[in-house]
């Protein structure tokens, strides 16, 4: 049974109140896992299962919250905060909603503030097709396109950083710039077992390391957090996956 989640605020701690949440509804689970890169994971994201309305405003407002802040945006000396980016990008297929909702939240913030700024009049939104349409429009971008712009990257989770580099190449491809990446959650693994560096390491160093690349929560989070939620059972699980898997 899902559980009602309360209105998000600017000022929220996403950390203490989303996981909870997450938990509840189902979307962060504790069993056995055969995750993309083939390891087996005691705890799993889900992040469809964030299709209810007030899942999708709380787990946006927790994107928006780390959009809304430096580095992402830069303000001025008359207080006036402009964003470092142009595009928001959703990559298929889980990034789509994400892009689109989270954009939707930066705007419904601004207009909610009191004295609305605009902020976000010149952002946009985008994703990919997985398949080129070749009818059409055609192409395999839709929604703003990508050519000379800013563009950060918004995913549920990063684990290896294979949807990432994906990302990343789809962006470039169009003549976009990546301009930073926002995940729900980071797993903090190394990549692989030559890769002691976990997917965002990686991402910061290949991407030229002045990249803003944020996480709302970490694997840690969930150790360190989660003690009165789930078992000690599920907790030593955690932490031997981290022992095993976890990055440098
Ligand atoms: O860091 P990685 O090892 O790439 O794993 C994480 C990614 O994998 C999943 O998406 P997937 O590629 O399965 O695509 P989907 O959104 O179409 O389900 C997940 O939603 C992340 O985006
Ligand atoms: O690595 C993955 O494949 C993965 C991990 C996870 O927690 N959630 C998900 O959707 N994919």
């Amino acid at each position: 049974m899902s559980t009602s989640i309360p209105p998000p605020s600017a000022n929220q701690d996403y950390k203490s109140t989303l996981l909870p949440l997450l938990i509840s509804n189902k979307v962060l689970s504790f069993g056995t896992y055969v995750l993309k890169s083939g390891r087996e994971s005691p705890y799993f994201f889900t992040s469809t299962l964030m299709h209810t309305a007030p899942l999708l405003r709380a787990s946006s407002a927790a994107y928006a919250s780390v959009l809304s802040s430096e580095p992402f945006v830069t303000t001025d000396a008359n207080g006036t905060t402009k964003p470092n980016f142009d595009i928001v990008f959703g990559p298929a297929y889980k990034g789509i909603p994400i892009c689109a909702a989270v954009l939707n939240e930066l705007a419904v913030q601004d207009s909610l503030s009191g004295s609305p700024k605009g902020t976000w009049d010149n952002v946009s939104y985008s994703f990919n097709r997985k398949e080129a349409k070749a009818h059409g429009e055609g192409g395999n971008i839709v929604g703003a396109p990508l050519k000379g712009k800013r563009v950060v990257i918004v995913d549920d989770v990063i684990t290896a950083g294979t949807a990432l580099r994906e990302a990343v190449g789809i962006i470039e491809k169009e003549g976009g710039i990546v301009a930073g990446v926002v995940v729900m959650l980071d797993r903090e693994e190394r990549v692989s077992d030559s890769e002691p560096k976990s997917a965002i390491g990686c991402a910061e160093r290949d991407l030229g390391g002045n990249i803003p690349i944020r996480s709302v929560l970490g694997l840690h989070d969930l150790i360190e957090k989660l003690s009165d939620s789930i078992g000690a059972g599920e907790i030593q699980r955690l932490k031997d996956y981290r022992s095993r898997y976890g990055a440098e």
